[in-house]
């Protein structure tokens, strides 16, 4: 069972946590004692392949799906029990809005607010806060699918929550759509609210998200400020070798970890350092093992997302509980 040291943290600093999160559909397990933490006034992300139990998870907190067990609190609030004290501060979409095609985008976000007990006025407010500011008299049927992302984002708004959720928004978005959905989860942000977004999308979560939670399987495989994923002195050695599996053998006891990533042996160091990529080659060359190539780059969350998914494999065909990985907003978690 694991034991997670956050969990006893102030509820204050977390707009959401989970704790043991767990749902079965019949006998596929979506998510599988989930320990979710999303702190405050930041974009966090929740990453993961596809049916890694992201949308599920999304769904619980929602009070659209039913835990099998676990906890959830948003805001410090124990959900789905609180969630009628607490809904009014969340804004979500986890599926696609509906909008009235025929009429603009203003008509369609007063026609909400009316629904909401939402005073008209708040209709300006949002556009201007999705950018669409100047946009509101088009008709909803002749915008871009960018712009009627930042509609659904604006009508989520309409209530002023606090927390934002938002599942794959940039689904199906061309690059513009998806740079104009990227800066207005920014500027919300900025404006001190949370947004939990969850993406399958590396590249997008690393453009956009000031912390991550790394799911895999239903399960966090780490979580953390974006900055520890991506730290100036993390350094990725990558190889190329004629055997793969005497070259990764022998690092492994020079004390560094090696994922194969296509042709390439990414390298780093076991006890978390900077791996020596003299040091490397010198491993490799004492096994007659000379790589045939030898870069040197920064990390990116892309690699640190491989070495945990990698980890995470191993421990699944080893039959050993997935470790979390340390140093997460500062704790640790013991498996
Ligand atoms: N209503 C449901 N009935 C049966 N199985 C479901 C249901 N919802 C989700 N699942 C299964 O649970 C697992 C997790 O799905 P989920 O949609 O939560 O993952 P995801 O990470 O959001 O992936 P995706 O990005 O593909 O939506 C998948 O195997 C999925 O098929």
């Amino acid at each position: 069972m694991s034991v997670d040291h956050r969990w006893s943290r102030t509820p204050t600093q977390w707009a959401v946590r989970t704790n043991d999160l767990a749902k079965s559909f019949g006998r596929n397990v979506a998510v599988a004692g989930l320990d979710l933490h999303v702190p405050v006034g930041a974009v966090h992300g929740l990453l993961g392949p596809n049916g890694s139990g992201k949308t599920t998870t999304l769904r619980m907190l929602l009070g659209l799906v039913h835990a099998d067990r676990g906890q959830m609190e948003i805001f410090g609030l124990r959900v789905p029990e609180r969630l009628p004290e607490v809904i009014n501060r969340v804004g979500a979409i986890v599926e696609s809005p509906k909008f009235y095609p025929s009429i603009t985008l203003r008509r369609n976000l007063e026609i909400l607010a009316m629904s909401l007990g939402v005073n008209r006025r708040r209709v300006t407010e949002v556009l201007l806060e999705v950018g669409l500011g100047g946009r509101g008299d088009n008709r909803f049927q002749q915008c871009s699918l960018g712009m009627k992302q930042r509609l659904a984002i604006a009508a989520t708004l309409l209530k002023e929550p606090q927390l934002l959720i938002f599942d794959e928004p940039t689904n199906g978005l061309d690059p513009a759509g998806i740079h104009e959905i990227r800066t207005t989860m920014r500027a919300l942000a900025e404006a001190g609210r949370t947004v939990l977004v969850s993406s399958h999308d590396l590249s997008e979560i690393e453009q956009v998200a000031d912390s991550v939670s790394v799911i895999g399987r239903g399960r966090v495989i780490a979580e953390g400020e974006l900055a520890e994923f991506l730290s100036g002195d993390e350094v990725n050695v990558e190889v190329e070798v004629d055997n793969n599996v005497v070259g990764s053998e022998a690092l492994r006891r020079a004390g560094f970890r090696s994922t194969l990533v296509g042709s390439r042996l990414h390298v780093t160091r076991a006890d978390g350092g900077r791996p020596d990529p003299r040091a490397v080659a010198r491993t490799l060359a004492a096994v007659d093992q000379y790589p045939s190539h030898l870069v040197v780059s920064r990390a990116t969350l892309e690699q640190a997302y491989l070495d945990l998914t990698a980890d995470e494999h191993l421990s699944a065909t080893q039959g050993r509980p997935t470790t979390a990985q340390p140093g997460l907003f500062g704790k640790g978690v013991v498996s």
